[in-house]
């Protein structure tokens, strides 16, 4: 059944935000990854969302923060192993998303066989975009997404260059995690992830569309 909660502030709704990792060719190539055969995909937890006029905070752990600028999909209909054909159904709109992401400890936890969540889902990991309603992109897959750093550009990338389209990613997901209204699914990431440091402005958008703004915070080491 429907919420009456508004979609438009999907983020205050406490659902699951699932990750696709490794879904632009360029951008596996540059971590040294091969392709993927199906999509891989991680969780972050709702408490990672941050929105515009707070900061990205960099854990203390953490000595090499990198953004990844990704297209998120945001779900709007209970999908459990739906079709292809039917994955669209199931969308309610859009937004822009950051994947930031420890990539020092992330290193690390494939070396050693250890799962992502130190590197991925820590708070304000996933700074988020105005919703934007499916009516307003009628083909999210001829979408350019970009992401500058003071002001200078590091990622531009067109969502046509997934591997895994936004309909095969849904039906993928759904025949092993339920999607439920109000979650929200990152897909990837384009080639240009880097650094930032304390103070770097991050400015990201979907051409024509929107943009965002985040500032870099440090996180102070709990005694
Ligand atoms: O395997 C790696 O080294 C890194 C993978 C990622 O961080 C995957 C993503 O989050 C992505 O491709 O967007
Ligand atoms: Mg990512």
């Amino acid at each position: 059944m429907a919420s009456s909660r508004p979609l438009a502030r999907f983020w205050e709704w406490g659902k699951n935000i699932l990750c696709v990792g490794r879904n632009y060719a360029e951008h596996a190539k540059e971590l040294g990854n091969a392709l993927p055969a199906e999509p891989l995909f991680f969780l972050k937890p709702s408490s990672a969302y941050v929105r515009e006029g707070s900061p990205i905070v960099r854990p203390y752990y953490c000595t090499d923060l990198q953004h990844e600028v990704e297209l998120g999909v945001v779900i709007g209909r209970r999908a459990q192993a739906v079709s292809q054909e039917a994955a669209m159904e199931h969308v309610a709109g859009y937004a822009l998303c950051l994947d930031m992401t420890a990539r020092d400890v992330q290193k690390e936890c494939k070396k050693r066989g250890l799962p992502w969540t130190l590197a991925k889902a820590f708070s304000t990991s996933c700074p988020v975009s105005e919703f934007v309603p499916k009516e307003e992109i009628p083909d999210p897959h001829k979408l350019k997404i970009w992401l500058k750093v003071n002001g200078r550009l590091r990622q531009e990338g067109e969502t046509s260059s997934m591997i895994f389209s936004i309909p095969h990613l849904i039906s993928y997901i759904s025949e092993i995690v339920t999607l439920e209204e109000g979650d929200l699914i990152l897909t990837g990431s384009p080639s240009g992830v880097g650094s930032v440091q304390e103070n770097d402005e991050i400015e990201a958008g979907i051409h024509g569309i929107l943009s965002m703004r985040f500032r870099v915070a440090q996180q102070t080491c709990p005694s």
